[in-house]
């Protein structure tokens, strides 16, 4: 399928994480500086290389991330990723974009949740090539929009924010974040993510956080089945989150609860094939859940660590799925 057809189509991204979709050339330049000014602070030559390499193993992925969070430390360079990570979706045809992020305390800067997440939304603010409508419309908010010009007829791109729970963390620092997404709704902090390595920690440790943001109201989304993990997955499912990501291993019974229940599955399908999640293109449940008209979103998970773009990720299941998927696309755009 054209590429180009893909890019103009209007897209919506449901699941990117903010540190992985970080400019390419922004994660050399700031790990290059840093390795001038600061010598032991960052291994350059490994960022570079694990930001080339074709395939990553789930634990170089999370290596990577460690690297990237090395780089932003402060503020200021939370807010520049977070504006050009907005213009990159914006000049992908992103119309629509959720994007997730893990507040996080640098206490030697004086850095700590609620100010992260701040200058995440200065980042949003300081956008001026496309219109980012990220507030939702009550009262007298509109204001905080950063509609610069007033047309209409600039190119605009709805924004929400979920806040991330990392598996490394403690229940009164995931609790920390749920409180403050509840307290950021009015600027459109929308869920609640549970992520980070899959090898780590056991999910339970957050049901406290979780059941509560459920029960303020705020949506729940859960990585799941990024690793084999029955019993994980089955309680996940029990818990009926508003989205999951992943299902790479997930087995019969499983399969069997979701459709039944229709929760509706991000799919990544670089990100699975990369990180060899899923053996082969050929293999995806894509096809399977397709097929079985379950609901599905395509979605790019890490821009930066799987070196692709929504459009591609379009191009790549319609030609990985054919025809049948193409219709699906063009009934997308009609509707
Ligand atoms: C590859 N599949 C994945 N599986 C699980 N967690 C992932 C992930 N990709 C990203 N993250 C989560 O997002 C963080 C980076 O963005 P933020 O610092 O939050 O903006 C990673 O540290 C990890 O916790
Ligand atoms: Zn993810």
């Amino acid at each position: 399928m054209e590429k180009n057809w893909c890019l103009s189509m209007p897209k919506v991204e449901l699941h990117a994480h903010l540190n992985g979709s970080i400019r390419v050339s922004t994660l050399l330049e700031l790990a290059k500086s840093l390795n001038e000014t600061q010598k032991d602070a960052i291994d350059f030559s490994q960022v570079e290389h694990l930001i080339t390499k074709c395939d990553l193993t789930l634990t170089e992925v999370f290596q990577l991330f460690d690297l990237i969070h090395n780089v932003i430390t402060d503020h200021n360079t939370v807010t520049r990723i977070t504006k050009e990570v907005i213009e990159d979706f914006a000049s992908d045809n992103v119309v629509y974009l959720e994007l997730r992020t893990t507040p996080k305390r640098n206490d030697s800067i004086g850095m700590n949740k609620r100010s992260y997440v701040d200058a995440v939304i200065e980042g949003l603010r300081s956008v001026s090539s496309v219109d980012v409508d990220f507030i939702p419309k009550t009262g007298d908010s509109k204001f905080l929009t950063n509609d610069k010009c007033n047309g209409n007829s600039r190119k605009r791109i709805i924004f929400r924010l979920i806040l991330s729970i990392d598996r490394r963390e403690t229940t009164e620092a995931a609790m920390e974040t749920v409180k403050l997404a509840l307290e950021m709704r009015h600027l459109g902090v929308v869920g609640i993510d549970l992520s980070g390595n899959p090898k780590t920690g056991e999910w339970t440790t957050y049901l406290p956080a979780l059941k509560f943001a459920r029960e303020q109201g705020l949506n729940v989304t859960l990585h799941s089945g990024e690793i084999r993990n029955s019993k994980e997955i089955k309680n996940m499912l029990e818990f009926h989150p508003q989205r999951i990501r992943h299902a790479c291993y997930f087995e019969d019974e499983h399969w069997r609860k979701l459709k039944s229940s229709k929760i509706p599955v991000e799919i990544c399908l670089t990100s699975n094939i990369r990180t060899f999640s899923v053996a082969s293109i050929e293999v995806h449940h894509f096809a399977y859940l397709y097929k079985a008209k379950h609901p599905l979103v395509l979605c790019t998970d890490d821009t930066c660590v799987f070196n692709t773009t929504l459009s591609e990720e379009y191009k790549y299941a319609a030609d990985s799925f054919g025809r049948a998927f193409y219709f699906f696309l063009i009934l997308q755009l009609v509707n």
